[in-house]
């Protein structure tokens, strides 16, 4: 991605503190037009916090925000009618049905088509005609959503966006922030699930304890995760066909018990599939690592160093 993009989200030094517990320690953002920029970190890392400051929802300590060439908090409501925002924790008691409460929505911000209200629903299946407080949180969620996408913002800030959502419509979602990256619009997403963000981001900023400690291409962020693969096997393998796996430059950890062999990979799991098809697979089982291990196996001693993972994901 060139780097002459103009930048839609920038923020230096950012601080927060609750009392006695300090959720900011100086972060740093920058996004650019027209990428999907995930926004990673495990429970409390601060990713709520740093959302919720951008949109000076809550005020911050110390740092500088830019958002769309404006500082948000001076810019005011102009500032928001080109940000669709999805807060991480919903509060819908409303008892009116959600089309009415979604049109009022869209005339805070100039208007929205009920058409266009209508079209959003049905991709994610939600009845419109529902009073929103009696709605289950996945379909709260879905309410959230169109909220956030209907009056096509330039900017789009999501806070765990899939939680609460089936599978078929995480993909709907996922496929609607394709869509909108095409239109050359932005989005910045919060997540805890490493696979989410690896699928659709562009680039991503890991988050812990209140800092950035990395900001990475994902192509990087892909070859630095070691997945976990387990085949079980028709037959016990002979030790020279177990030798061929062991091999293999990116296989590692290879453990054979009976006619089930385990190990991680790093980057395409080609090779490991091809010599697996040479016998009969019963079963093919393929896990991510979750954050926490990526951060103790990846991150640890490059520590808060985000320049330093940077340079190393170009090594
Ligand atoms: N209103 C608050 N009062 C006191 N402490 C808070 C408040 N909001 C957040 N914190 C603390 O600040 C830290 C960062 O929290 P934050 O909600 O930003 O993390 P997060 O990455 O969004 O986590 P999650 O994925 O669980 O939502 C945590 O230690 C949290 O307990």
């Amino acid at each position: 991605m060139p780097s002459h993009r103009v930048t839609i989200i920038s923020a230096r030094g950012l601080t927060k503190s609750y009392g006695r517990t300090q959720a900011l320690s100086g972060v740093d953002l920058d996004v650019r037009q027209g990428e999907i920029f995930g926004f990673l970190g495990p429970n409390g890392a601060g990713k709520t916090t740093t959302i919720r400051i951008l949109l000076d929802l809550i005020r911050r300590d110390g740092g500088e925000v830019n958002l769309l060439g404006h500082d948000p908090r001076t810019a005011g409501s102009r500032l928001r009618a080109d940000i669709g925002y999805l807060p991480g924790e919903l509060t819908m008691g409303s008892r009116r049905p959600a089309r009415e409460l979604l049109t009022y929505y869209g005339n805070l911000r100039g208007g929205v088509h009920p058409t266009r209200i209508a079209a959003l629903a049905d991709r994610f299946k939600l009845d419109l005609d529902k009073p929103v407080r009696g709605l289950s949180k996945g379909n709260k969620q879905k309410v959230g959503l169109v909220q956030a996408f209907m009056h096509d913002p330039q900017l789009l800030i999501l806070d765990e966006p899939t939680s609460g959502l089936d599978p078929l419509l995480q993909q709907e979602f996922l496929a609607m922030v394709r869509e909108t990256r095409a239109e050359g619009r932005t989005v910045f997403m919060s997540s805890h699930v490493l696979s989410e963000v690896q699928e659709v981001s562009d680039r991503a900023a890991i988050i812990r304890d209140g800092r950035i400690v990395a900001t990475e291409d994902m192509d990087a962020l892909r070859n630095r995760v070691a997945r976990e693969f387990t085949v079980r096997f028709g037959a016990e393998l002979p030790a020279e066909e177990v030798e061929r796996f062991r091999a293999e430059g990116n296989v590692h950890d290879l453990v054979v018990h009976g006619t089930t062999l385990t190990c991680t990979m790093h980057g395409s799991p080609d090779a490991l599939v091809k010599l697996a098809a040479r016998h009969t697979v019963l079963m093919l089982n393929s896990e991510e690592p979750d954050l926490e291990r990526l951060f103790f196996t990846h991150y640890n001693n490059s520590g808060t160093d985000s320049e330093g993972a940077e340079r190393d994901a170009a090594a």
